[in-house]
């Protein structure tokens, strides 16, 4: 004997998770007892039938009934109501009906439970914890149903709030791993593989996982190995920019988006709200595997210039790391501000998908923006890592104190262009240009229109910076020409301090970076410039390992990847090319 084995206690019920989908269960009773029993057993997808007279029915019972939740039979049991029944519940007011039911149970061996008889129940119902498919249930064997209770409410309070939702997204995971890899035989390798990654993936990492992640993490599964969610996620600063969208490869991948573009005989009208709002949410979803919605009346953001941005900023960061010697450090805690993060989020969003170890803050202040911003970003599990805050006309664009945030890496906004109403609408509609606007703009004039317009929005941006010094290390607000910039400048010079700026030409959105951190008398000397050199051996750590991921990517992806990353494509980057005013 090797031992040593459990003792064994005796005297316990055996707890299982009874599978009575679609089974016939049938309730005798109409009161509390049976609404709660009620709940129960439509949870776990039972088909359920009410006995008891219509008088003695409480409201919760009369509702399911009401919404045909359940089958109602309008009278006192009768024998008969046992013929087909899997399992019987009863919870009535008479102690002899109780009786006469459960010794009907016992002849036709129907499992039942007697609510207020313990010694003629086949078994008790205990307090259960909900969170989507995970359950936690609490006997006490009949010796204090309300404690149960209470020791319920003291297990869950202690859970993690995303304990439901990382239950999910393993649940899915591991039925895409058993189609990969469905022999018999890879059985233990099955699932010591699943357990690992369960062990080494935070219950956060397991929660923000999207399908796409699934999909990559699955090519580990042959080699046999785990690699981090750091290593799967998708950095966009090791990408080439967009600069062309296959639409025909796109709709391959994209239902939604294939309908619009086949009806529309392979064209697309991009003054056509539902058109530009479809686009935004398939290359979203196909490459980002970030699923949104947005309100038809606030802006719907071009995803590649928002990409393009994004990306930009993260060479910018990478290239001029602090602590480092100007590679990248796949470990560093980066944290940015969303000024006025939209519905869509879309900054925040995209930010937080292509580096693990960033977190950001994200304000609006209106209220309808605020409210989708929140969703979409729970609708993808960021919730964790980001900080949102609805703001106030009247207070800081960068309000770290409200915020509770002591330092920023930087901030990103697309700031309200127009100065009025008249001003937004006429250059809509196209007025005082040769031609139309290239695309419909669905924003809503919250976010369109402020005073001084985008160089007012900035001006304030850049006057907050001033004050706020070395908490903020770069500041970027697209909408910014040339004159702007100037006209910053002179602040800054005002102010006596210096800045650098950037300005990315590629995409055409003239950018305003700076550092009020190390401010240098000759830019052109500048630690930022001497730090490039080096880039090519110090690529992000993710771009090593594309080789292996481009096994497990779909077609649409793998078209618009770069192949194996070369050194050019941080040599191409804007911000280490850049320009200065
Ligand atoms: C878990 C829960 C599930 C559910 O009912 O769905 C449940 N009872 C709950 C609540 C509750 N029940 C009672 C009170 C009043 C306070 C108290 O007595 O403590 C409260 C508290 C309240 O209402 O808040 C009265 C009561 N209960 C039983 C009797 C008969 C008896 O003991 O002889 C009497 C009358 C006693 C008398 O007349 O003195 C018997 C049973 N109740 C059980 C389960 C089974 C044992 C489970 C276990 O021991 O863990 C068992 C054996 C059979 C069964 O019913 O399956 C649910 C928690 C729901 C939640 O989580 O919110
Ligand atoms: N196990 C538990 O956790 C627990 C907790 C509280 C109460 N109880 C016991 O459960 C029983 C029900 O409690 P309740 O609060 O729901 O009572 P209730 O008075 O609210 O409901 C009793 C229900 O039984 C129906 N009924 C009575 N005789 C019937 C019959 N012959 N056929 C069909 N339906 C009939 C009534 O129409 C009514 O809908 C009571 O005996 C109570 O002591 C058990």
């Amino acid at each position: 004997m090797k031992g040593p084995y459990p003792d064994i206690q005796g005297g316990g019920s055996l707890i299982l998770a009874w599978q009575v989908r679609n089974k016939r269960i049938l309730v005798v009773g109409g009161g509390e007892v049976a609404a709660g029993r009620i709940v129960n057993v439509l949870n776990a997808d039972a088909k359920v039938t009410v006995v008891s007279p219509r008088s003695g029915l409480n409201d919760e019972v009369a509702y399911r009934i009401d919404q045909k939740q359940v089958e109602y039979i309008d009278r006192k049991f009768e024998p008969s109501d046992l013929d087909g029944v899997d399992m019987v519940l009863t919870a009535v007011d008479d102690p002899e009906a109780s009786s006469q039911i459960f010794k009907l149970c016992k002849e036709k061996r129907i499992p039942a439970n007697i609510a207020d008889v313990p010694p003629e129940c086949d078994f008790y119902f205990g307090s259960v914890h909900r969170d989507g498919p995970l359950q936690i249930m609490v006997s006490t064997n009949g010796n204090g149903p309300k404690l149960a209770n209470i020791v319920r409410r003291q297990i869950a309070d202690g859970l993690p709030s995303n304990i439901g939702a990382a239950v999910t997204r393993v649940g899915i995971l591991r039925r895409k791993l058993r189609k990969i890899a469905p022999a018999q035989e890879e059985g233990p390798k099955r699932m010591q593989w699943m357990s690992k990654v369960c062990e080494q993936w935070s219950l956060d990492e397991l929660c923000e996982m999207t399908e796409e992640d699934m999909e990559e993490l699955l090519g580990y599964y042959k080699p046999n190995t785990i690699p981090s969610l750091e290593s799967i996620y998708r950095d966009l600063a090791t990408l080439s920019p967009y600069e062309k969208t296959d639409f025909q490869l796109l709709a391959n991948a994209n239902e939604d988006f294939r309908q619009i573009w086949e009806t529309n005989n392979h064209k697309l009208d991009f003054h056509d709200p539902e058109t530009h709002k479809t686009l935004t949410k398939a290359i979203l979803q196909e490459d980002f595997g970030l699923p949104i919605d947005l309100p038809d009346d606030r802006l719907c953001p071009p995803i590649p210039n928002r990409s393009n941005y994004v990306a930009w900023i993260q060479r910018l960061l990478d290239s001029t790391a602090p602590n480092l010697q100007g590679g990248y450090d796949p470990q560093r805690q980066v944290i940015g501000l969303d000024i006025g993060t939209g519905a869509s989020a879309i900054y925040t969003l995209l930010s937080l998908r292509c580096r693990p170890n960033w977190t950001m803050c994200a304000t609006d202040i209106d209220k309808k923006s605020f409210d989708y911003a929140s969703r979409n970003l729970a609708i993808n599990n960021m919730m964790t890592r980001v900080k949102l805050l609805q703001t106030l006309q009247d207070q800081p664009l960068i309000p770290l104190q409200y915020l509770a945030v002591e330092k920023l890496d930087f901030t990103i906004c697309n700031p309200p262009f127009f100065l009025s109403h008249a001003d937004m609408h006429a250059s809509l509609e196209g007025e005082d240009r040769k031609r139309k606007p290239p695309a419909v703009c669905t924003g809503a004039e919250v976010e369109m229109v402020c005073e001084g317009g985008d160089l007012g929005f900035v001006t304030r941006i850049v006057n907050e910076s001033l004050v706020l010094r070395d908490k903020v290390t770069w500041l970027h607000g697209s909408g910014l020409d040339k004159e702007m910039g100037r006209s910053l400048e002179f602040r800054r010079y005002a102010s006596r301090e210096r800045h650098r700026s950037y300005r990315r030409h590629r995409e055409r959105i003239p950018t305003i970076s700076h550092s009020l951190q190390i401010p240098h008398t000759n830019p052109k000397r500048s630690r930022h410039r001497h730090l490039t050199a080096k880039q090519p051996t110090n690529l992000p750590r993710s771009s090593l390992d594309m080789g292996s991921r481009k096994e497990v990517r779909g077609q649409y992806r793998r078209a618009k990847r770069l192949e194996p990353l070369v050194s050019s494509t941080h040599e191409k980057a804007p911000a280490i090319s850049s320009q200065w005013w």
